[in-house]
């Protein structure tokens, strides 16, 4: 059982409003995902959720409680770090059932949840061993079982992966999906990965500048950004932002098009353009273009196309996948 609110959360360093005024509610057993860009505030709100940071003003309620001055270890929480922070001269067994030794826990039942977390993460092999002889991804997972045996009201992973090698992160994040699943327990997470958060999350949270953007699944934030710093934030590579009155649009201040929502041919089109560069990645190419009514362009194949730096193509974007935004920034819903 994990539900969380915050209401009104306020954090200064001095004059500095690192978080501006945040509500949010999490259902219990929603995965959350924090992103925004660097110093957003994200480590600071996880680490208020988990009591690591004092808030300057408003509530924080973990199941209903309010927990706003009640101390990390009375949350009910457990936190996985990108660091592992695991003991070197524990072993992996040691170090995940530490927690709860020094809460008391009678013995047998610390080795029954030991060894279902050690089973749950394929740990079993290595239970004996100290966190040097393992590798980053297994000390990773030691740093989740240990969490785990907690049997924690909610998890709070701060960039967990991002220490990992490309092939590592993936296999990391689908066995916290499968934790996810199998455990039907309540996750916050922060990261800088769009993929992480776009394949984890209930729920995304978009933060800027210490004040949250917009909150919604993954596709919400895809289809419907709720304005430009959504629409940029959220996809890769980035949605074009085109000044409408270029575009002959006197309401919308600016019309975004994601670069897979253009289409390219030789020989007619929206926009005459001329190509700039192509990136090969297999799986898709990326052409970057120049038009005169949209200046920079971005466009995205599915599969391999053969175009070539200076010739001249014509883009069309896809009507049904248009985002218009006013002058404030905010998006015009039909
Ligand atoms: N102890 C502190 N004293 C003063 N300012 C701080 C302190 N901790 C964080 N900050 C500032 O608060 C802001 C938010 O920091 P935070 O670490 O929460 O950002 P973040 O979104 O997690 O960034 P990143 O993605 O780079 O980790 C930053 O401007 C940072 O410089």
């Amino acid at each position: 059982m994990g539900s969380l609110q915050l209401k009104s959360i306020r954090k200064a360093y001095g004059t500095h409003d690192v978080l501006k005024g945040i509500d949010l509610e999490v259902k219990d057993g929603e995965f959350v995902i924090f992103v925004g860009p660097s110093g957003c505030g994200k480590s600071t709100l996880l680490r208020s959720i988990a009591g690591l940071e004092d808030v300057t003003s408003g509530t924080v309620l973990i199941n209903g409680q309010d927990v706003t001055v009640t101390p990390p270890a009375k949350r009910g929480i457990a936190m996985v770090f990108q660091s592992y922070a695991l003991y070197p001269h524990l072993t992996v067994k040691d170090n995940m059932g530490l927690g709860l030794k020094q809460a008391g826990t009678p013995k047998d039942e610390i080795e029954a949840r030991v060894d279902k977390a050690s089973g749950m993460l394929s740990l079993g092999p290595y239970l004996a061993r100290r966190p040097s002889e393992l590798s980053g991804g297994q000390r990773q997972r030691v740093a989740i079982g240990r969490a785990i045996v907690r049997e924690p009201a909610l998890f709070l992973f701060d960039e967990p992966l991002s220490n990992l090698d490309a092939a590592l992160r993936v296999q990391t994040r689908l066995e916290i999906a499968r934790l996810h699943r199998s455990l039907k327990a309540t996750m916050i997470y922060v990261t800088h990965d769009q993929v992480e958060a776009m394949t984890l999350a209930d729920r995304i949270v978009v933060l800027n500048a210490g004040a949250i953007e917009q909150v919604g699944t993954p596709m919400e934030l895809y289809n419907r950004p709720a304005n430009v710093f959504v629409g940029s934030f959220i996809g890769s590579p980035q949605m074009n932002m085109i000044p409408g009155d270029r575009l002959g649009d006197r309401e919308a201040k600016t019309i975004g098009v994601r670069p897979e929502h253009i289409t390219l041919s030789r020989e007619q089109g929206t926009w005459a353009s001329k190509v700039v560069h192509v990136e090969h990645l297999g799986a898709d190419t990326i052409i970057y273009l120049e038009s005169d009514q949209t200046g920079l362009l971005t466009a995205r194949l599915f599969g391999e196309h053969q175009y070539e730096p200076d010739e001249i193509v014509y883009a069309t974007p896809d009507a049904g996948h248009m985002h218009r935004f006013d002058a404030n920034d905010q998006a015009i819903r039909p």
